[in-house]
């Protein structure tokens, strides 16, 4: 068996020795035909296969997700093993993107598998000028395996590549906070509802001040909501949660929303619903939004008028309005404005759920305000109260201003802040004033207690300003009575 194993081995060897020899004496179409007998015997002995994934394909040259997911993968689960590598930064991220050189070649394991990449290249055959930049030079990664694991690499593996490689993309990609356009500037072709800039914003849910506790809570639960996909699938329920976040201003709203979109990475959409104007509008803004995304209405109590004792004001204004309109206009009207139910449908109606994965965030300082319709369990998952600075919050405040966890005079500020209502903001400022002109922390805390002290002579005058109204009318009513 050895020996007839040898023989065959040095009837090839000396088949494409002798091959090479006459190749550029042979008529082309008896080459071709001996290039196609070659590759059918090559592959009766090889037991390996080959996948191409191309850069580019299709007539309008469109740049192919596998192989840009396939270049993400590489960049970060094999380039360690390759010794040849190359860095570009791209339009999507601003962080630059090291992956293997042309020409490399690295390994990867996959369920025991293993699976050859290499970087290649093809040149153009033709000298002709093209119209397109990628023509000039073909990339792309060829995958060699074991013939008895085609099976696995075609299914598992590849999906493997596109969905850790577009996660990946996600995760390096430059995040981005969008706010949408008034509709009058939706033209063109290509025109979008949204317009953005880089999302910067350096919250994080160590920086806020807050009860420790309900901060782990609410960490707890934006965790499940991540790794929620296959859940939210078993439920039948749409990949989306709800949050409504009330309290006074300068209570951290728009911090908690900012240290939410940096603790899942995600992009946000910042919704100016004053601008918009109909349901259809409101539908058309909802679309364009993508997955892993927090929708935010800020202040939803100003935003629109969507409060049931509102409502009824308008449609009594409606009501003389239509006896001036001609027949079947009300109708049309009436369809043409933004409603509390078009917001509700916006919230959890069909639409939305195309796409997944997405939060929705209400802001307001005033809870008494909203319908109830639009808060209830289910449309806002979760309610958050932003209250006035505790002491546990002036400690985060404290750690992140002046980096101290503990000082005598946090006694005096912790007796002060159980005594008035005062904002982390106002907390915050006080700390900050100070700190920027005279680094000494006793200074900056000496500071603070004079703002609370203020706050707290403020708040005594208001009460008694206010009780002095009461009685002035309490008394300008008795005599009245008289
Ligand atoms: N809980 C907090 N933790 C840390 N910083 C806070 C907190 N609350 C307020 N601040 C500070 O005060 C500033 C204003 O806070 P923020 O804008 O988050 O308040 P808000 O509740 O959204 O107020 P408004 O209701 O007026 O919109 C922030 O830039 C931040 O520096
Ligand atoms: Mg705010």
């Amino acid at each position: 068996m050895a020996e007839s194993w040898a023989g065959f081995g040095s009837a090839i060897a000396s088949f494409l020795f002798l091959y090479a020899m006459v190749k550029d004496h042979i008529p082309f179409q008896l080459s071709d035909y001996l290039a196609a007998f070659s590759r059918k015997v090559l592959s009766l002995i090889n037991p390996y296969d080959q996948i191409t994934i191309n850069e580019y394909h299709g007539e309008y040259m469109h740049r192919d997700e596998l192989y840009a997911a396939a270049q993400v993968y590489l960049s970060d689960s094999c380039s360690f093993r390759a010794r040849k590598l190359k860095a570009e930064v791209g339009q999507e991220s601003d962080k630059p993107l090291v992956t293997i050189d042309d020409y490399e070649e690295v390994t990867d394991t996959f369920g025991g598998v293993r699976i050859w990449w290499s970087a290649c290249m093809r040149l153009p055959n033709s000298k002709t000028i093209s119209f397109y930049a990628n023509d000039e030079e073909r990339k792309y990664y060829k995958l060699t395996f074991h013939k008895r694991n085609r099976k696995l690499v075609e299914g598992e593996y590849l999906n493997h590549i596109l969905r850790e490689g577009r996660d990946m993309k996600i995760r390096r990609r430059q995040r981005k906070l969008f706010t949408n356009s008034p509709s009058q500037n939706w033209y063109g072709n290509r025109s979008s509802s949204w317009s953005h800039v880089a999302f910067e914003h350096p919250a994080t849910f160590e920086t806020l001040a807050m009860d420790p506790e309900k901060k782990r809570e609410i960490i707890d639960d934006l965790v499940t909501f991540r790794e929620g996909k296959e859940y939210y699938k078993k439920i039948g329920k749409a990949w989306k949660r709800g949050y409504l976040l009330y309290g006074p201003p300068g209570t951290g709203k728009s911090s908690m929303i900012a240290a939410i979109a940096n603790f899942l990475e995600y992009d946000v959409y910042d919704l100016e619903l004053t601008t918009v104007k109909t349901n259809t509008e409101l539908r058309k803004i909802f679309i364009e939004t993508t997955g892993k995304s927090i929708i935010v209405i800020e202040d939803i109590d100003c935003s629109v008028d969507l409060t049931g004792k509102r409502k009824e004001k308008k449609k009594e204004k409606n009501d003389e309005e239509k006896e001036k309109k001609p027949p079947g206009m009300e109708e049309q009207d009436e369809n043409s404005k933004l409603t509390l139910s078009g917001l509700l449908n916006f919230i959890d109606g069909l639409w939305s759920a195309c796409g997944g994965e997405r939060i929705v965030i209400f802001t307001t300082n005033h809870l008494e305000k909203l319908d109830p319709a639009l808060i209830r369990r289910g449309r806002m998952d979760m309610h958050i109260e932003m209250s006035y600075c505790s002491f546990e919050a002036f400690k985060v405040l404290a750690k992140n201003y002046l980096g101290v966890e503990k000082h005598d005079l946090f006694d005096t500020i912790q007796t002060l802040l159980s005594e008035v209502n005062i904002s982390p903001a106002d907390v915050a400022e006080g700390l900050m004033l100070k700190k920027s002109r005279n680094k000494n922390v006793g200074a900056c805390l000496e500071n603070l207690i004079r703002v609370i002290e203020a706050a707290k002579e403020e708040a005594k005058r208001k009460a008694q300003e206010e009780l002095a109204a009461k009685e002035k009318e309490k008394e300008e009513s008795t005599v009245k009575n008289i």
